[in-house]
């Protein structure tokens, strides 16, 4: 058995294989390991409480996960014979981060419930609770991911949208994973807690589009008081919240900024100054009513959360995150 528990609706084919991608469901771990969320909760509480940026980490591994080969847990394998780690890629290298909080999630949930809870899984939970924790809003989220065996550097690389992408860019990323302008804009959302590094938005500062010029839609105050975090030259890993107004909370507090000029990454401000009508009234309205936004970001995230995942036979439920069993 592979480990789904509720595989009367796995039609399969004659070998007992089945080729189908099969749905995930909220009740999936409900017999074979009910406590699956409280164990993932209560392993957050302490590690937020430690760092209260691991919030912000966890939930961008999810998305770093899902758009590479699908919410398989690839992310979290290291380089080994077969594989070359999705770690190195330039996102993720010396960015990425809470790879050891998913270690101690597995290893309680291996006491519990050994060989049942996927590595996938764990991602998608982890993203939940640290919303739930930063004082986000809540959803039912399906489950039943199994982990990839593979991982994909270059798929990394290709996939994540840079911070300096233009609206019509970015965009054009979520589309490739069946994704729209609404789950763009409530996504980028997550900004809402978390840092960047310097690197991250320094061409914004000292020479947007190659003009040698600040981006003109920075307000003057925000610009200089990131010059003095992040030089002209050096300081590249000098971090600054991506929502200043409030780092650690889960609000629509990043939206706000963003229709006064103060939003960190050009992702972030192209959603307004790029005068997409679309995007424009989505900033507006998430500025406007937090209630809309959750509402959204939820939808959006269990949206996110089902790319291309493995389930039935497909991939396996790995014993160590960080390799293939
Ligand atoms: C829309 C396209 C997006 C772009 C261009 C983008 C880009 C970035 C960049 C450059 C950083 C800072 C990395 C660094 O400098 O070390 C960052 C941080 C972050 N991103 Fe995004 N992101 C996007 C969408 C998302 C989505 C969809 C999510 C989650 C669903 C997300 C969650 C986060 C979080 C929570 C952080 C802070 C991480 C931490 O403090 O450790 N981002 N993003
Ligand atoms: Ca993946
Ligand atoms: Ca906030």
């Amino acid at each position: 058995s592979p480990g789904f528990n509720f595989n009367w609706f796995n039609g399969g084919d004659e070998n007992g294989e089945s080729e189908e991608q099969l749905g995930l469901i909220p009740e999936f771990y409900q017999y074979s390991c009910p406590q699956v969320n409280d164990i993932v909760m209560s392993v957050l509480e302490q590690a937020i409480a430690k760092d209260p940026r691991m919030a912000a980490s966890l939930l961008r591994l999810h998305f770093h996960d899902c758009f590479v080969q699908g919410c398989d847990a690839s992310i979290l394998l290291d380089d080994s014979e077969t594989i070359i780690s999705e770690k190195q890629s330039i996102p993720n290298k010396n960015s990425i981060r809470g790879f050891e909080v998913i270690d101690e999630i597995k290893a309680k949930l291996e006491e519990a419930c050994p060989g049942v809870v996927s590595c996938a899984d764990i991602l998608a939970l982890a993203a939940r609770g640290s919303t739930v924790l930063s004082g986000g809003p809540y959803w039912v989220l399906p489950l039943g991911r199994r982990d990839s065996k593979t991982a994909s550097l270059s798929g990394s690389n290709i996939n994540i949208p840079p911070p300096n992408s233009t609206l019509q860019n970015l965009i054009s990323f979520f589309n490739h994973q069946g994704l729209d302008e609404i789950d763009l804009v409530a996504l980028s959302g997550s900004h809402t807690i978390g840092v960047a590094r310097c690197l991250s938005f320094k061409q914004r500062l000292y020479n947007q589009n190659g003009s040698n010029q600040p981006d003109e839609t920075l307000e003057r105050n925000y610009y200089n008081g990131l010059t003095s975090v992040c030089p002209k030259s050096g300081g590249d890993n000098n971090i600054s919240p991506l929502d200043f107004a409030s780092p650690a909370m889960f609000d629509n507090s990043y939206f706000k900024l963003i229709m006064g000029g103060k939003g960190l990454l050009n992702s972030d401000e192209v959603l307004l100054s790029e005068n997409n009508w679309n995007t424009v009234q989505l900033v507006k309205s998430y500025a406007e009513d937090e209630g809309i936004f959750f509402n959204q970001f939820a939808y959006s995230m269990v949206k996110m959360g089902n790319i291309g995942p493995l389930t039935g036979y497909n991939g396996e439920v790995r014993m160590n995150c960080r390799r293939v069993n």
